[in-house]
């Protein structure tokens, strides 16, 4: 039976040094909060803190994100991945994951508003950890390692045809805090 591996690009884009300034320096500006979520009438902590800038209404997991500017430093961040890839990204979702305990569970970035099959740029900063994609059958998932200055792209069929997850883990394995950033296109 072939493999199967889902259309990604992992590539280096900030050196260690760089890559732990930018971390600092948004860990200190981030406006962070930790969502309740209502599932299937429970309501429940989400195990992550998030933070957003973009310059339109996003409608994500539930909730609305209203537009915000984005700071210099992300605008710099931005500008970067843009070069990078050659694409544009007018939306910046950010997670904070304070260590092993926190987590994102099997899902897909499958809101209207991304547009039918988008392409999501994930830069990831602080503590490696373990990233998974599976297909929608569930098969045995592959995993990556997102290591601090890391950018992670999920190209057109990632969201259609795969579900990713960013998994729970001992504390002993990942003591350390991260910070992701998914530059996103939404549409207007
Ligand atoms: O933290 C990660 O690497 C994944 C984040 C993610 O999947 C999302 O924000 O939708
Ligand atoms: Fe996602």
């Amino acid at each position: 039976m072939p493999t199967m591996m889902p259309p990604t690009l992992h590539l280096p884009l900030l050196d260690a040094t760089t890559a732990d300034l930018f971390f600092q320096r948004l860990l200190a500006e981030g406006n962070w909060r930790q969502y309740q979520l209502n599932l299937y009438g429970r309501t429940v902590t989400e195990p992550r803190l998030i933070d957003w800038a973009g310059a339109v209404t996003y409608r994500y997991s539930g909730r609305v994100l209203e537009p915000r500017p984005l700071s210099p430093l992300l605008c710099s961040l931005r500008e970067q991945v843009e070069r990078t890839l050659g694409m544009r990204f007018n939306h910046v979702l950010i997670n904070r994951y304070r260590d092993g305990n926190d987590y994102m569970g099997w899902h897909r970035d499958n809101e209207p508003e991304l547009g039918s099959d988008p392409t999501i740029a994930s830069l990831s900063l602080g503590q490696a950890r373990p990233f998974q994609m599976r297909t929608l059958a569930k098969t045995d998932p592959h995993e990556w390692l997102l290591e601090s200055g890391s950018l992670f792209v999920m190209q057109p069929g990632c969201q259609r045809y795969w579900q990713h997850q960013l998994p729970k883990r001992a504390l002993s394995r990942i003591p350390g805090e991260r910070i992701n950033l998914t530059f996103r296109q939404v549409q207007t």
